[in-house]
């Protein structure tokens, strides 16, 4: 079976800052895998490499096959930010960031189709967002606006969503919504790369996990990662206790 993300040898500097060196990682089709590590960890600039937004040092990087360029050209790949990096003034409804996803598809015109509305509507409801669809980005509350993001991944029809932070700032009942939607994605047969800083809500989410300390350190099924006994290598203790 092809693998969903198949990187090997990926080396990633900024200047002199090395971000990532020598990651190797295939994520099988329909599985949700955590991207932990602390902050400079080199999660954000994993994920960079995977939608084609960063220059690799050396090394290779497949989506379900193909180069990163091929599968942003294509939609198969789609990002749901931490922060959404829309300013929370700017004119923009819910449902006008879930047609987002539909841009890759629409013709030259720019002008959504019957089949684009419906898909907008389908994801909206979705993540139960429907009665909400005309609200502003910027009155959402910030669990919302991570449901919405998720929508436009469902409207792109992506097959590889990569999460940053799902859960930051988001109660527990919102929590437990994003957990089944997300396991239901995987369901479908869709990848889910979830980076973060904290551990918490992954042994419900996550079938496995890498983690990074600018290199991978330990990968392997969520419980493995996840061990008390694995926690300084996780988060670099073992290091710090040698000094
Ligand atoms: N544009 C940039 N220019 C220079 N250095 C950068 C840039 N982006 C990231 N870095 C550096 O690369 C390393 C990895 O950063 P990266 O953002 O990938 O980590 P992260 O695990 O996503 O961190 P966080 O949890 O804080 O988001 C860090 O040392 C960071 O300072």
């Amino acid at each position: 079976m092809t693998p969903a993300v198949e990187v090997r040898d990926l080396s990633v500097s900024y200047g002199s800052t090395r971000a990532l060196r020598e990651v190797d990682l295939v994520v099988r089709p329909g599985r949700v895998c955590g991207v932990i590590g602390m902050n400079g960890s080199g999660k954000s600039t994993l994920f960079k490499a995977l939608t084609d937004t960063v220059r690799p040092d050396r090394g290779e990087v497949r989506i379900l096959g193909g180069s990163p360029a091929e599968a942003r050209r294509h939609g198969r790949v789609a990002y749901v930010p931490q922060e959404d990096g829309i300013d929370r003034a700017f004119p923009v409804d819910v449902r006008e960031i879930v047609m987002m996803g539909r841009y890759g598809r629409l013709g030259p015109t720019r002008r959504p189709r019957a089949a684009d509305h419906e898909a907008v509507d389908a994801a909206l409801e979705r993540v139960d967002l429907t009665r909400l669809a005309r609200r502003q980005v910027g009155q959402l509350s910030g669990g919302q606006r991570k449901r919405a993001f998720v929508a436009r991944g469902i409207a792109q029809d992506a097959a590889v969503l990569l999460l940053d932070e799902p859960f930051a700032g988001v109660d527990r009942p919102t929590e437990a919504a994003i957990t089944a939607l997300l396991r239901e994605l995987a369901a479908e047969g869709r990848t889910l790369l979830v980076a973060t800083h904290d551990l918490h809500g992954l042994a419900g989410l996550c079938d496995e996990a890498v983690a990074l300390r600018n290199r991978v350190v330990l990968h392997g099924p969520i419980e493995h990662v996840l061990a008390p006994e694995h926690l300084g290598t996780v988060f670099g203790l073992d290091e710090q206790e040698r000094r």
